[in-house]
């Protein structure tokens, strides 16, 4: 659908406006808290953490390694990270090295031989990490908000309790944006996260901690949620792979804030992890008995399913234009898919996608079934019942004395203004939308669509490009599951990436096509090891930073 006169002119007023803002804030704004001179990571040296999780915990299995000697090298490779990424906002070090000892010496006991443990303990022994809006007993769950320091979780949120159950050690939880409601992983508890193949960029939100400690290698799998987009978006940012679940199969249970109004619908619990091998089995833990529902044994010929490419939303005013370098890199799916399975991948556009903020944002604020409405983000704010004035707390701002991020404020600003209803073009919008893409899906289709417009924005530039998430967040509306995939580096060294859009409760379909494009792609790439075409220049004359 081509942008009426008005819409052009307001997407040009809208864009101007937001450099001058952007080129103001800039003096105005936090600067990342780590060794500015530091401008990347240090490489991966110990080959246990380029080894996936599903074989990490075959070989602690069978003795080839033991539980602790790989806890103690995630151990090294985070205090190794975590000074310049600040990922890693509590860990639990001691206590994950005398459960790997536990491990070890269940293993050197069992009798029953391997497939008792892998059938039983799928993850055995295999460190991971979480988000720290979801409870892990005896860590911090205060979702980046002051009021909450001191909030200790005495139990553990199911997802994270399944993934112990199933023989994981957890490491600490990690950082996100405050109330996981930013594209940034920024906090005033907590402090600014940095991306892992940028120290000056962000490594999105709201699981931008669990998005950034696995891209830098300090993780292999980890857990995040996503209500717009915050398990996607970090993943794509720093190169990994997530899903986002079809919606109900996986607890949200145990998180803050908990969803209200329509949002349980929306809100999905899921795997974030470095080798797509990993996204099905993870899942399968996760959902525990729901994950049935998924048929995920059963075997997927990629031969056999249809392909589509959708290029961009169609030009919404408010979103940005699609990265040229994302769109070649969506062609180049295109072209592996035809060339390799023998499919013709169809090219779609999808007039409702144009509206998918204004569909997400009126579906996030509608009341639940029971007439209620959603908890506000002000409410959610509030300092033990003391109410949050924006304009009162923006003028604090300005001056380093409020104890909330700038993009929690505007939120409750914007707040202010939202309508109680969806309106009835948006609710038809949503409903065509809807009815088209579960028609075109159907059992055995896959959408290809951009993740979002920019690759990894620098820091806080997201306040001025807001409804960028929206490429994601329309999917959460839609209730359908979506595979975030990466696709190599852009010429600056920044990850690309792709969203792998399937029909409900066919989850296998995406996971399978991310595992086909990692072969092809080469997917997660060590962000202390890339050499851009500045970093080699460098290098040949005896420097190795990169510019
Ligand atoms: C000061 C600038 C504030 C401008 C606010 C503009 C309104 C944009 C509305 C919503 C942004 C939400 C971003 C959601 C990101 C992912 C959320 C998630 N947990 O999945």
């Amino acid at each position: 659908m081509a942008l009426t006169r008005f819409e052009r002119f307001l997407a040009s007023m809208l864009r101007g406006a937001v450099g001058m803002l952007f080129a103001v804030f800039q003096l105005l704004a936090p600067r990342r808290g780590a060794d500015r001179s530091v401008r990347r990571l240090p490489p991966i040296t110990n080959p246990l953490l380029r080894v996936p999780a599903m074989q990490l915990a075959r070989m602690i299995r069978r003795r080839e390694v033991t539980s602790v000697e790989v806890v103690q090298t995630y151990i090294d490779r985070i205090q190794e990270i975590n000074p310049l990424i600040n990922a890693m906002v509590k860990d639990r070090f001691s206590l994950a090295l005398q459960e790997a000892a536990q491990v070890d010496k269940l293993i050197e006991e069992e009798t029953g031989g391997e497939d008792v443990l892998e059938d039983r303990l799928p993850l055995l022994g295999v460190p991971f990490t979480v988000k720290e809006a979801f409870s892990l007993q005896g860590m911090p769950n205060s979702t980046g908000l002051v009021s909450r320091r001191g909030v200790i979780s005495a139990t553990d949120a199911p997802p994270v309790a399944l993934l112990k159950r199933a023989g994981a050690i957890p490491l600490g939880v990690t950082n996100c944006s405050e109330l996981c409601m930013w594209l940034e992983s920024h906090n005033r508890l907590y402090g600014i996260t940095n991306n892992p193949y940028d120290l000056e960029r962000i490594p999105g939100g709201s699981s931008g901690g669990e998005g950034s400690i696995l891209g830098g290698g300090g993780s292999v799998i980890g857990v995040g949620s996503d209500v717009g987009g915050s398990i996607r978006i970090p993943a794509f940012f720093n190169g990994i792979f997530g899903h986002k679940p079809t919606s109900g199969v996986v607890s949200n249970g145990g998180q803050f804030p908990p969803p209200s109004g329509q949002q349980p619908g929306f809100l999905c619990t899921g795997p974030m992890c470095r080798y797509a091998q990993d996204l099905l089995p993870m899942l399968r833990v996760m959902g525990g008995a729901n994950a049935d529902r998924l048929s995920l044994s059963s075997e997927v010929d990629l031969k056999r399913l249809r392909f589509f490419s959708v290029p961009h939303d169609g030009g919404s005013p408010l979103v940005s234009p699609v990265d040229q370098q994302l769109v070649l890199a969506q062609r180049r799916v295109v072209e592996r898919l035809e060339a390799d399975l023998g499919v013709k991948v169809q090219q779609l556009k999808i007039p409702q996608l144009k509206y998918s903020f204004q569909i997400w944002s009126a579906m996030m604020g509608a009341p639940g079934k029971d007439g209620k409405k959603p908890t506000s983000f002000a409410e959610l704010m509030s300092d033990h019942g003391k109410k949050v004035w924006p304009l009162w707390e923006m003028a604090k701002w300005t001056v380093g004395l409020s104890k909330h991020t700038v993009a929690a404020i505007g939120l409750v600003l914007v707040e202010m203004f939202q309508r109680a209803q969806p309106t009835q073009f948006i609710l038809q919008q949503k409903e065509s939308l809807q009815k088209d893409l579960e028609e075109l899906l159907g059992t055995d289709g896959v959408l290809l669509y951009p993740s979002h417009p920019h690759l990894a924005p620098k820091h806080h530039h997201p306040l001025f490009t807001p409804f960028n998430f929206s490429y994601t967040g329309i999917f959460n509306i839609l209730g359908l599951p979506v595979t975030q995939c990466p696709l190599g580096l852009s010429a600056e060294g920044l990850p690309l990436g792709l969203q792998l859009v399937v029909g409900k409760q066919q989850d296998r379909l995406s996971l399978a096509t991310a595992v086909f494009l990692e072969k092809t792609f080469g997917g997660w790439r060590d962000p202390g090891s890339i050499a851009t075409a500045t970093t080699r220049l460098d290098t040949s004359r005896g420097m190795s930073t990169t510019t």
